[in-house]
């Protein structure tokens, strides 16, 4: 195991102390080391005992990046501004161009990781109390995995004591050391309660009314099924079933205190990196088939279904617009191709562009949040139909989340198929998008397959 030298905490800390003095602000020291193979679920699972309720998991689909946070060491929240993308971005450049990062960074550097509600502008309940419109996260630690090499790194502040600085040092042997741990099971599932079903079928007729008499083009709908447990559940296992069952997904985890927000999506909402963007057009269902004749009959019908391809275009469209303003090569495949998760197949279509001087992480979330995948199209007028007929607090359910790290360069996926966990009780949260054509049953339908990913990994089924 290769564990951080305290002298060079130490160092950078005193280098830190001056620098701080000659600014009159606290400044961050982050230390990266490159260390040996470590699985992140492991890492995740053992910072619990110093960090539980302060954790973030983050895995790409085909597992070729991952991050395991652990602890807080600086949090941005962007309350009353008009702009809550462009303030939180604001803020971490202001804060990280006075921090003093080790030689050996190795190019990872201090990351913060975080989300955005889906609609400031929602009637608030008590639901999402632990999750700002607008919340980022430092981590003390931070545990990554790239192409198959892994680091960790420590974020401290230059205003903590030095007990603090051996307290990391502690806790970095601690966390790294390969000793097993307990395996936890999965509690089991009480009660599955499903919210107004009856009420949302009603609300999709009235959308599909509104659709037709023109006034919009797409609304998407959602609703909440009400999970209750026997006992506490961990999330650990939870994750573990999550990666094990949906390959092509994006993984993650928010811990706030006794609330977790987690789930594997497969929506991506937009990557930079450099001038190098990258963002998906997925929107468009159908179940997976049982044989592999059957799934390829529903797949070939989805991609000849009007009503889905409808429901897609929509999303390709506005993606396109939107990113056409700040790229350049805004590039789609003239059709669709299917993707496949373990219960569900969707119409899928990536976009790549090269953004101009001046486009930042936060101006393309801004751009394109929400995309008809989510809202609707019109978006404002579809938003306002959202905030009248949804009965469910979204909260950060099909919101931006998503980490930037000191480049400003990251990733934020859309957060469906997820959940979150309150203890002994769990929300979780599908919707579908509404068109003209739109079936209330078949709808209904389709958001029953999409809660099986996080009901599976939470031990259930819809029949309990
Ligand atoms: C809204 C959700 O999914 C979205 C809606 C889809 C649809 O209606 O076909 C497909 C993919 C997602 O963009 C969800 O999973 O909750
Ligand atoms: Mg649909």
């Amino acid at each position: 195991m290769i564990t951080i030298p305290f002298h060079h905490i130490v160092s950078l800390w005193e280098e830190a102390k001056v620098k701080a003095a000659s600014i009159n602000q606290s400044v961050l020291i982050s230390y990266t080391k490159k260390i040996e193979q470590q699985d992140p679920l492991h890492f995740f699972q053992k910072s619990e005992q110093f960090f539980e309720g302060q954790r973030f998991f983050w895995s790409n689909p085909d597992h070729s990046h991952m991050m395991v946070g652990a602890g807080v060491t600086a949090e941005f929240t962007a309350d009353g501004e008009d702009d809550r993308y462009h303030a939180i971005e604001t803020q971490w450049k202001r804060f990280i161009r006075q921090a003093i990062c080790n030689e050996d960074t190795h190019s990872i550097g201090p990351v913060m990781y975080g989300g955005f509600s889906f609609d400031p502008k929602k009637d608030k309940t008590k639901l999402w109390d632990q999750f700002a419109d607008a919340l980022f996260i430092l981590p003390t630690f931070m545990l990554t995995k790239v192409e198959g090499n892994t680091y960790i790194t420590i974020n401290y502040l230059s205003d903590c004591d030095e007990s603090v600085l051996k307290e990391l040092v502690m806790q970095e042997e601690e966390l790294l050391n390969r000793s097993s741990i307990k395996h936890v099971n999965t509690t089991s599932i009480v009660k599955c309660l499903e919210m107004d079903p009856m009420e949302w079928k009603e609300s999709i007729s009235k959308v599909t009314e509104k659709i037709s008499d023109g006034q919009m083009d797409k609304v998407v709908l959602a609703r909440e099924l009400r999970v209750l447990f026997q006992d506490k559940v961990n999330v650990t296992p939870v994750l573990e079933n999550l990666m094990e069952e949906q390959a092509n997904s994006y993984l993650f985890t928010v811990e706030r205190g006794t609330d977790c927000f987690l789930g594997a999506t497969p929506e991506q909402l937009v990557k930079k990196q450099g001038n190098k963007v990258q963002s998906m057009c997925l929107a468009g269902s159908i179940a997976r088939g049982e044989s592999v004749e059957e799934d390829a009959q529903l797949g070939s019908a989805l991609l000849t279904d009007e009503k889905n391809m409808h429901e897609h275009d929509l999303v390709v469209q506005m993606i396109r617009a939107s990113l056409e303003k700040v790229c350049e090569n805004v590039r789609t495949p003239s059709e669709p191709n299917l993707y496949k998760m373990k219960h569900i197949q969707h119409l899928h279509t990536p976009v790549t562009a090269e953004s101009n001087d001046g486009c930042s992480l936060s101006g393309l979330i801004k751009l394109l949040h929400p995309t008809p995948a989510l809202g609707g199209f019109p978006q404002e007028i579809s938003l306002q139909t959202i905030r009248e007929v949804e009965r469910l607090d979204r909260g950060w359910y099909a919101g931006p989340l998503g980490w930037m790290d000191w480049k400003e360069d990251g990733e934020f996926v859309v957060a469906i198929r997820s959940g979150l966990l309150q203890e002994r009780e769990a929300s979780l949260f599908a919707g579908c998008g509404i068109v003209g054509d739109s079936d209330p049953e078949s709808e209904y339908q389709e958001t029953q397959i999409k809660f099986r990913p996080m009901l599976s990994a939470l031990g259930g089924n819809l029949t309990q």
